[in-house]
């Protein structure tokens, strides 16, 4: 299975970076991973309404742009579909028994995902209906996308 986390910005906090770095090779045993990083669009703190729909919107066209048309698209959406750990696992491993090789998980930027890449998304998953930093939820996804092979593998985890 081929997994991208697309995500918008470049990641800076040493400690983020490490524990992606530290997943990632956790990872390496059950999956190719990847994160890909597309450029933030640089906005001033205060925007308008429509400036934000324009940031979010040139994000998406980036984030888009990383998605070839046969991959399943799964968007990091606050309001999407609540799965528990063994329900995400159980998901990973339908797309794998469909043939479903090429799976992107596609996280927003500061100001969220645009209207195109909800559209564009086979699902959208929910981490909770707290907010979480961008730049902190690839590392979560990471985690629980490593749990979720453990899972599916039989294999012990932290419950
Ligand atoms: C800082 S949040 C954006 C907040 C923005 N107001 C919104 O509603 O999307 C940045 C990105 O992180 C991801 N994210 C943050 N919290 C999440 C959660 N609880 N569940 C799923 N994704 C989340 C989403 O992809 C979101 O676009």
């Amino acid at each position: 299975m081929n997994i991208s986390i697309i995500t918008v910005g470049k990641l800076k906090e040493k400690y983020l970076k490490a524990g992606i770095d530290e997943y990632l090779k956790r990872l390496s045993g059950y999956a190719k991973v990847e994160v890909i990083e597309v450029p933030d669009e640089k906005a001033p703190e205060i925007l308008s309404a429509v400036e934000m729909e324009q940031v979010k919107q040139k994000e998406g066209e980036k984030l888009l742009a990383k998605v070839s048309p046969d991959t399943y698209v799964i968007a990091l959406a606050i309001d999407g579909k609540v799965k528990s750990s063994e329900e995400l696992a159980d998901s990973l491993d339908k797309l794998a028994t469909y043939g479903k090789s090429k799976i992107a998980f596609v996280i927003g930027g500061s100001l969220g995902l645009s209207n195109e890449v909800l559209q564009r998304a086979d699902e959208r998953l929910s981490f909770s209906r707290m907010t979480f930093p961008h730049q902190l939820m690839r590392l979560i996804l990471l985690e629980q996308v490593y749990r979720a092979f453990r899972i599916n593998r039989g294999e012990p985890y932290h419950k």
